[in-house]
């Protein structure tokens, strides 16, 4: 793993969270357990592990801060306990981001998957009418955008294997949770199945809604390549990655954007 990602980041079972390597920067972790997630759960009362994964937001090379600062990015790198939440595997919250200060709006997220595997559910809105809902199964070294606006959450796809992602986002990202909570989470839960296999459930707080399953694609329009290390494209050409920043600069790209 430490060779193909780019960045020297391993992830720690016990306890949960990251060593850095040499030259490398990170936070202490933040945990996000149990108890701050269960509104959002298909069953708020579920047992599971009582820390549920490990933040560290802001972490990357040395000699790249500087970069990130003036481009206003951020790489944030997440680590799943193992285990399950009741019938469902192990997944976060969920969230929409905030409104950037910088460019007074949402603000989109790279995902890149580094082990196990992931599914990255995303829905437009978080309304009666959810709109458009997608789950996209991704393996190691997959690259999967988030459009700015839209409420999503990661699953642990693989109860074998827990999951570790690297993410890149705006630097002063927030997140808002009110209304996924007020809506018992967001329009689909995973669920698992015989054979650990994912079934996917309608929340029926929402209206009627579908959900499309999807493997990840080309990014070609963002000029992002996938099976290329994703820290790796951010070194070679910073340039690349303003839309994260400044995602209005791409407005065409996010109307009927298919992850
Ligand atoms: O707000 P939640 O759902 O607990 O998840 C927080 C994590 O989600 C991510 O934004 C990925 O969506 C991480 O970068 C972040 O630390």
């Amino acid at each position: 793993m430490r060779q193909y990602y780019g960045i020297e980041i391993i992830p720690t079972k016990e306890p949960l969270g990251f060593i850095y390597g040499k030259n490398v920067f990170g936070p202490e972790v933040e945990y996000r357990r149990l108890e701050d997630i269960r509104k959002s759960l298909l069953d708020p009362m579920c047992e599971g592990p009582e820390i549920v994964y490990a933040i560290a937001m802001d972490v990357g090379k040395s000699k790249d801060k500087n970069v990130l600062i003036k481009k206003n990015l951020l790489f944030g790198i997440v680590t799943y306990a193992s285990g399950r939440l009741g019938k469902e595997p192990v997944r976060s919250q969920g969230h929409i981001h905030a409104l950037s200060r910088y460019c007074n709006c949402s603000t989109p997220e790279i995902f890149e998957i580094w082990t196990g595997e992931a599914v990255i559910y995303m829905q437009e809105k978080v309304e009666d009418n959810p709109d458009r809902c997608f789950a996209v199964y991704a393996k190691p070294k997959d690259i999967v955008i988030v459009p700015p606006g839209w409420a999503h959450y990661t699953v642990s796809a693989n109860t074998k294997e827990p999951l570790t992602f690297l993410a890149l986002c705006v630097r002063d990202y927030g997140f808002e949770y009110e209304r996924i909570r007020s809506y018992g989470g967001l329009a689909w839960y995973p669920i698992l199945e015989h054979n650990d296999k994912i079934e996917w459930v309608k929340n029926n707080r929402y209206k009627e809604h579908d959900l499309t399953i999807k493997d990840p694609r080309n990014y070609d329009e963002f000029s992002i390549k996938q099976n290329v290390p994703l820290y790796e494209q951010f070194e070679k050409n910073p340039d690349i990655f303003e839309f994260v920043s400044n995602p209005n600069m791409v407005q065409r790209l996010w109307n009927n954007f298919i992850p």
